[in-house]
């Protein structure tokens, strides 16, 4: 059997990496709308917080109240283990695409290689390509390497470890923020440590583009998760949606990872923090690459607004809802997946702050 003519679009197939023009198929819109956050040097910059600042609890509840998306620093995780997954990262983009195609994500699977799950909602299509990992690598790394994949899975391996550590780090803080203890989460283990799920690992990989004010990286979308830790490249391209200012470019940070407030938290929250809508744009002469390590609960935890946020007067505003049941709904529905978890919307007349249902295309 072909997989990959099976598994991919056919004109998904093109090789990014030899196109000298931008095909009509890849061509989202005039370069007007994606000037928007080229220049956003008037407005307030995304927070930076340092995790070891004292009040670092009310910083990180503010920005998750203000922006859903923050900078963190100090955040522990050694530089040698974010140079090696980016080093890691590259080498599989490098790989020739029928290579590449080996490991091509099925259809009825999460991870693989191929375009963004979130294609399907769009006429056209975007300029990057992507590696998802669900838990362990080894099955992909064997397909893209027959010869020898153990750095890869090593270096992968390493990276969610990290990560993990720092996900329940920050998951804390904005526990905290909300004035949750560890006795009200039930998914913490007797240490306070979170249980989470299949942890998730998406490599994104964004060549240089012949026409990027027409291109789209990666379409504007929220992330169903808790929480997301991105780290990029030395390539700018990632941008989040502000009320009243518009795209915001989030340029990358040595020393920094980039947090995001996903859907789940939103939830969790009972919407006192909103996932931020983001977006990548790509770049006419440098590659750009991106780590997104998807954080959120183990798959058997109901998620639904904590108890201590609801009384007579904050009614929950979401039904219980676990994450493998959330991520089918919004493979459905995409941006206006929230809503079909919201309770009463309609009889409370509540306009969901949350619901980026009209900015579905660039
Ligand atoms: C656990 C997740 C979360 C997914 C789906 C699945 C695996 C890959 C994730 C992403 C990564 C790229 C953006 C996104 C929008 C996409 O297309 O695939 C994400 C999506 C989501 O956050 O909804
Ligand atoms: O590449 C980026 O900066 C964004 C990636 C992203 O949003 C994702 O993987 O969910
Ligand atoms: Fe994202």
């Amino acid at each position: 059997m072909n997989m990959s003519s099976k598994l991919l679009k056919p004109d998904s197939h093109l090789d990014l990496n030899s196109m000298k023009e931008l095909p009509d198929s890849y061509a989202w819109s005039s370069s007007a709308d994606h000037a928007d956050g080229q220049n956003s040097s008037g407005s307030d910059p995304v927070p930076v917080i340092n995790l070891e600042d004292p009040n670092v609890m009310m910083h990180v509840g503010h920005a998750c109240k203000t922006w859903g998306v923050f900078y963190v620093m100090n955040h522990g995780v050694p530089m040698t283990v974010l140079d090696e997954m980016e080093a890691s990262g590259r080498d599989v983009f490098s790989l020739p695409l029928d290579q590449k195609l080996r490991a091509a994500r099925s259809a009825d699977r999460v991870s693989g290689y191929g375009v963004a799950q979130i294609s399907s909602f769009f006429p056209k299509l975007m300029w990057s390509e992507g590696l998802t990992i669900v838990g362990s690598p080894h099955e992909h790394a064997q397909k893209l390497w027959p010869q020898g994949h153990i750095h890869f899975c090593e270096v992968v391996e390493e990276y969610k470890k990290e990560m993990n550590k720092l996900a329940n780090k920050i998951m804390w803080l904005v526990l905290g923020s909300l004035g949750i203890t560890k006795g009200d989460i039930k998914w913490a283990g007797p240490t306070g440590e979170l249980k989470e799920a299949c942890p998730v690992l998406q490599l994104n990989s964004y060549p240089a583009c012949p026409d990027p004010d027409r291109a789209m990286g990666l379409a504007a979308h929220t992330d169903s998760t808790l929480l997301t830790i991105l780290h990029q490249n030395n390539t700018s391209g990632l941008q989040v949606r502000r009320e009243g200012t518009g795209w915001v470019t989030v340029p990358p940070i040595r020393d920094a990872l980039v947090v995001n407030v996903g859907d789940l938290l939103h939830i969790l929250s009972n919407g006192l923090y909103s996932s931020v809508l983001h977006r990548a744009m790509v770049n006419r002469t440098q590659h750009r690459l991106s780590v997104a390590y998807l954080y959120g609960p183990p798959s058997n935890v109901r998620i639904s607004p904590l108890s201590k946020l609801i009384d007579n007067s904050h009614p929950p505003l979401y039904r219980p809802v676990t994450w493998s049941e959330y991520l089918g709904t919004k493979a459905k529905h995409f941006n206006n997946a929230l809503s079909f978890v919201r309770l009463c919307a309609q009889i409370n007349g509540f306009v969901d702050v949350n619901d980026h249902s009209s900015v579905l295309v660039g």
